[in-house]
């Protein structure tokens, strides 16, 4: 019997309901759920009893009364895993379908070299820099903890895949004892929903005190895959927090602070600063965003119209025409700063194939994909803003 089967039947045994789904293997996507049937809208496709779920509360007290009391659920939820080599029956079925070392090595940015790493987007750069910060700190927490006891030791590397299995695997999950804790610690583990990959848009997630429930969104045809969505991410927060990116995403964004701030003087971005508009400018496939235009009417508009648009919003004076001239010369301003944007990443790209021997080919391979998605889509607002 096949990992999956001994795990549907152990799911079984434990009330875990499958109905018209089924796990398999995705190529580029590990595991993923499908549709063993036709499935009709709304449908309950699975249900998971919170007794089989792994939380706070099912961590042993062996390990939690070791951990300093304000350790991160996530870095608790770590520790559990890295420190139980040869896992209960509980979970043994669970350990034997997740993704191995090397996939996560591979997928998740954080492991990655660091000369890679500064191939990333800024965005990715800035979540992969609190990231890096959050794990060290849990991971200092669990090092001090664990160093002097032989029987339970654990490398920086075994924690490491725990609390990358932990990030890309768990769940909010609120009770009235999660309810007291942030809401960043409102997270558990639950297994066969954890199969579930993500799409833009996806199956209907839901808990009361006795299950998890999750109902299809939509009719699925035998065969397809079924998705549920882990949140409205950017393929940049997705990259980082969980290794892949979408090809179709409808929450896609692009910071464009590497191409504004250096066309900003010493003096505008102290304008920007005091008024609260200073970097963070984003663009998705249908707007530029209201910070992004805050800045380019600066670059354009003498400062008293500027300021009259930072207050008001609106700089049309009332003698009609004003406003839309304005906003003429932004966006020519704002194509000639994407024309250069777009050579940045058309560079980032080339130098991406070039850059033979440093991390692994299917880590380039997913940054030179991020950067020409980051590179459609500023060509799309080029040819919007042009027409
Ligand atoms: C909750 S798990 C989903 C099950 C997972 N595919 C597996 O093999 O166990 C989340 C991980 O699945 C992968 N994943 C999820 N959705 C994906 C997608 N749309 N495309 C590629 N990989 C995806 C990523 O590696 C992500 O970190």
């Amino acid at each position: 019997m096949d990992a999956y089967s001994e795990l549907l039947l152990w799911a079984s045994t434990k009330g875990i309901k499958l109905d018209g789904i089924e796990p398999r293997q995705i190529p580029g996507r590990g595991v993923g759920i499908v549709a063993a049937r036709a499935i009709k809208t709304e449908e309950k496709i699975l249900q998971v009893p919170t007794s089989t779920l792994r939380t706070l509360e099912t961590v042993p007290s062996r390990i939690t009364k070791r951990l300093p009391k304000n350790l991160t659920v996530h870095g608790i939820l770590a520790a559990d895993l890295a420190l139980d080599p040869s896992p209960s029956k509980l979970y043994a079925r669970w350990n034997a379908v997740i993704p191995t070392r090397e996939d996560v090595w591979d997928s998740m940015p954080l492991t990655w070299d660091a000369q890679l790493q500064e191939f990333l987007p800024r965005t990715a750069r800035n979540l992969l820099r609190k990231q890096l910060a959050k794990f060290e700190r849990d991971w200092a927490a669990v090092k001090t903890a664990f160093s002097h006891d032989d029987s339970s030791t654990v490398s920086r590397d075994d924690y490491l895949y725990a609390w990358l299995l932990v990030n890309t695997r768990t769940f909010y999950h609120e009770t009235e004892r999660t309810k007291k804790l942030s809401r960043d610690d409102r997270m558990i583990m639950q297994p066969v929903a954890d199969l579930f990959n993500h799409a833009d848009q996806g199956c209907n997630v839901s808990f009361d005190p006795s299950a998890f429930t999750i109902a299809a969104d939509r009719e699925y045809a035998e065969g397809e895959e079924v998705y549920i969505s882990y949140g409205n991410h950017s393929n940049d927060f997705l990259l980082t927090e969980y290794g892949f990116v979408l090809s179709e995403n409808r929450w896609d964004e692009v910071c464009l602070d590497d191409a504004l701030l250096p066309e900003l003087s010493t003096r505008q971005k102290g304008y920007l600063e005091e008024s609260g508009f200073l970097g963070n400018y984003m663009l998705d496939d249908k707007t530029v965003c209201y910070r992004t235009q805050v800045a380019l009417r600066l670059m354009c508009t003498p400062l008293a119209e500027w300021r009259r648009f930072v207050d008001f919003g609106d700089d049309d004076d009332g003698c009609g025409g004003r406003s839309s001239r304005h906003q003429d010369k932004a966006d020519r301003l704002l194509v000639s700063i994407l024309r250069e944007y777009e050579m940045k990443a058309m560079k980032t790209i080339r130098d991406l194939g070039e850059l033979e021997g440093v991390g692994r080919a299917s880590q380039r391979a997913m940054l030179s994909q991020r950067w020409r998605q980051i590179r459609g889509l500023i060509d799309r607002t080029i040819t919007r803003l042009e027409s």
